[in-house]
């Protein structure tokens, strides 16, 4: 086998070496024994040169016509599709999703890109009649300029591209900052960028530390917006830096998202949907379920049958066909997530299922967690309120509708939110009256179409939405025009 190699940046149109040499080993979190490649741990020197690539490119890309940066997206589009079983594999290597979903991930890349592509032919403004006869005023968009892009380890390939790809297609130029941990899987990407041929510096990718470069990045004046997926914590700090320079930006964070099951649900639906959105990527979307909120008159016949499916699930490296549940993303991961379980037992938690390192043949080199479910659970709990980002559901009792979104609300994310229910009226109340930026009726809490707007409530988000004819609020601003003959 070829040695690992390292993974360089990208920037103004040529993969560079930073001058320090510092690398940081990828390795893979179903076997910490396989590095697959080095990443470099740029300095704020190397991101400057980046962000005077982007700057330097900004005018000539954004002069180009709609329709044909279009063109460009379309390009990248059929050289990620080319390539879509190798980025799907490193994928999975690299972030330990199956390769099922990191096929799809990577598919839905595509779409996206084809998607935005065809968005440089539509409409980007209004005529709004003037109160001078003789004047035409009406709306036009432009871009912002140079956008950074910081984006996390859970969707390497969809994240990035549901940012890039509007911020170009609207006109702005992208310095990309991957998350660490799938910095090679992004490298891959950028190689489609390359071998679609943009212009130079249209496009820039900087791996590194995201506390030297991301933050760099949110400070620097000649970025003009930031777009952010990731934690709660660092996202706050991003959008505070953004906003002490008056720059653009727009966060997406974390979700504690809650399933109300209903007496009248269809119950093995709600158990297919639980185990799908609380369980698939290992729980590790900020769409996933986490709290499960289940009416007293159902409540045990539905804990029996989802423990019933749980206990078939196959844990293991998600390049073997037969695995349905893959390992944690890295040891940072796998660690917080044991701490959480640990955390739920000592508050008085208790463990249905699971809730320890998975053990077996072939995983004793990976970030393996049981699949978790606990009872007993009072939203008061730790294990309630916080993102855990990994395979834990935690079930609650209630006794009513009102109880259950009382529950349901009473929390400081507000990303997405499912009901299972046969009854219009409840659908209704539970729409109306869910703290939820993605609301979902008899559909798992996860799950996101490419064409629709995405974004939560509450600490979920900095309120604008991604995705869809959405995007172009951010990254684009408005200009109204009058003209006088
Ligand atoms: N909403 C979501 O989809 C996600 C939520 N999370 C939540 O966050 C928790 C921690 O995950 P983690 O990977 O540490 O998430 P982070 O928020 O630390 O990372 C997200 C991105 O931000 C970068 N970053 C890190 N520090 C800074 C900073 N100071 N300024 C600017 N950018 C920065 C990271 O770079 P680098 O990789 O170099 O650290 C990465 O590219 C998870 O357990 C989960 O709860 C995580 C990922 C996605
Ligand atoms: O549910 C999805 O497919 C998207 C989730 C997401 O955006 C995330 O976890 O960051």
């Amino acid at each position: 086998m070829a040695a690992p190699k390292t993974y360089l940046n990208y920037v103004g149109g040529e993969w560079k070496a930073v001058s320090s040499e510092l690398v940081e080993a990828s390795i893979n979190p179903a076997n910490r024994h396989e590095t697959l490649g080095y990443l470099q741990l740029s300095s704020v020197d190397d991101l400057n040169e980046a962000i005077a690539a982007a700057k330097d490119a900004k005018l000539a890309w954004r002069r180009l016509s709609a329709p044909a940066r279009g063109e460009f997206l379309f390009k990248v589009a059929n050289h990620i599709e080319r390539r879509l079983d190798e980025i799907a594999e490193m994928m999975t290597r690299e972030m330990g999703k199956t390769l099922l979903e990191a096929k799809g991930e990577t598919a839905r890349g595509v779409a996206i890109l084809r998607y935005y592509a065809s968005e440089g032919m539509r409409k980007i403004g209004d005529v709004i009649p003037s109160t001078d006869s003789a004047a035409l005023m009406f709306t036009t968009r432009v871009p912002l300029g140079v956008v950074g892009v910081i984006t996390p380890w859970n969707f390497p390939v969809a994240i990035p591209i549901w940012k890039m790809a509007p911020a170009l297609i609207y006109g702005n130029t992208v310095v990309f900052k991957p998350a660490q941990e799938t910095g090679i899987t992004a490298a891959l990407i950028i190689e489609c960028f390359h071998e679609a041929g943009l212009p130079a510096g249209v496009v820039n990718m900087i791996t590194g530390d995201g506390g030297v470069i991301g933050q760099a990045m949110a400070d620097h004046p000649d970025i003009h917006g930031v777009t952010f997926t990731g934690s709660n914590t660092v996202g706050k700090r991003v959008g505070q830096s953004a906003l002490a320079r008056g720059a653009k930006y727009q966060l997406e964070m974390g979700g504690k998202n809650p399933v109300i099951v209903a007496q009248d649900a269809d119950l093995d639906l709600a158990v297919e949907a639980t185990i799908s959105g609380g369980l698939r990527s290992t729980g590790q979307k900020c769409t996933a379920t986490s709290r499960v909120i289940v009416h007293s008159e159902v409540y045990e016949a539905f804990k029996m049958k989802l423990l019933q499916k749980i206990q078939v699930i196959r844990v293991g490296s998600g390049l073997e066909a037969v695995t349905w549940m893959g390992p944690c993303a890295s040891e940072k991961q796998f660690r917080t997530v044991l701490s959480y379980i640990a955390k739920g037992v000592e508050e008085g938690g208790t463990l249905l299922c699971g809730g320890g390192e998975g053990r077996g043949q072939g995983l004793e080199n990976g970030f393996f967690v049981e699949p978790t479910v606990f009872e007993n659970i009072s939203s008061s709990m730790t294990i309630a309120q916080e993102e855990i980002f990994g395979p834990v559901l935690a079930l609650i009792k209630v006794d009513s509708l009102e109880e259950a979104l009382q529950i349901a609300n009473d929390i400081k994310f507000g990303l997405s939110a499912s009901i299972f229910t046969r009854d219009i009226s409840t659908m209704l109340t539970f729409m109306n009256e869910i703290d939820a930026g993605m609301v979902r009726v008899n559909a798992e809490s996860a799950g996101v179409e490419l064409h629709a707007p995405f974004g939560g409530v509450k600490q979920s988000s900095s309120g604008s939405r991604e995705q869809g004819q959405a995007a172009i609020e951010f990254y684009t601003d408005i200009k109204t025009v009058f003209i006088k003959s």
